[in-house]
């Protein structure tokens, strides 16, 4: 579905990308780990299109995107979530639903004018589809709260949610476990596995909690200095010894 070739990424004189190459199977959940500093968002941000490389190409569903604009890229299918999730402060929980759906014919002034009813049934159809994702990750309960008053668990199930209103067919998850709690995190791995299973979604995640890469991920990438160390399933990734020295190690290092 996704291949990265050779990509390269110089912010000035420092190299943050390393000829990286990875590939990524349709309908897999490809875990991207690596210490902090390794290359991941950067990767991210090349991918969907926030920063373009300084060499190397990127193929997505056999068609060469490496110079197209962020939106071409969202168009096509490709969405990315943050760490930081980028919900509209001001706006309820379902507005942010209904600000994602693409191609709303409201959107254009003349539309409104020469056919009103199309544009109200539009409307009605991507609230409908709101209300439905809602409760598919269920925050109806929430759904008139302005989304700069929800927890930022419930931000990270809103981010799963907006995916859920494109026709997303490779969703680029960043550290969806970030700040969450244990329970709200069971509920996101949830999610995330019914979209897959059932709907058919390619994810990339980027994540540091190694217990929910372990039970969703497979394969699982590590990157370490702008590269890729290895890729296997995680048992084989968590025991190569330069994944334990660049990664776990550091970790393991932490807790003593
Ligand atoms: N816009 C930028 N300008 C300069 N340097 C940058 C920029 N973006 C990233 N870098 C550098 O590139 C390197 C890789 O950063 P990146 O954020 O991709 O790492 P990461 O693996 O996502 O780390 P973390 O796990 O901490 O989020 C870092 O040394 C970072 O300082």
């Amino acid at each position: 579905m996704l291949s990265c070739e050779k990509l390269t990424k110089f912010f000035g004189p420092f190299q943050a990308m390393n000829d990286c190459s990875i590939s990524v199977g349709a309908n897999s959940i490809t875990g991207l780990i690596g210490p902090n500093g390794a290359g991941k968002t950067t990767l991210f941000n090349l991918i969907a299109g926030a920063h373009r490389p300084t060499s190397g190409k990127i193929v997505f569903l056999g068609e060469d995107i490496s110079d197209l604009a962020p939106n071409q890229r969202f168009a096509r299918g490709l969405v990315r979530t943050f760490q930081i999730p980028h919900e509209f402060h001001h706006l309820t929980v379902l507005e942010n639903l209904m600000m994602v759906a693409p191609h709303q014919p409201g959107e254009r002034f003349l539309s409104n004018w020469l056919s009103p009813m199309t544009t109200r049934r539009a409307e009605r159809q991507t609230r409908d589809k709101a209300r439905d994702v809602l409760e598919f990750i269920e925050l109806t309960h929430i759904a008139s709260q302005p989304a700069g008053l929800i927890s930022g668990g419930q931000k990270k199930l809103l981010e799963l949610g907006r995916t859920m209103m494109t026709d997303a067919k490779l969703v680029l998850l960043d550290e969806p476990a970030a700040g969450v709690n244990r329970t709200l995190l069971r509920k996101i791995e949830q999610k995330i596995e019914y979209l897959h299973d059932k709907l058919g979604y390619t994810f990339i995640l980027i994540e540091h909690d190694m217990e929910m890469i372990e039970r969703l991920c497979q394969p699982v990438i590590c990157m370490a200095e702008g590269k890729v160390l290895i890729e296997g399933d995680f048992r084989t990734v968590r025991s190569d010894p330069q994944v334990l020295e660049a990664y776990l190690g550091e970790r393991a290092g932490a807790k003593q």
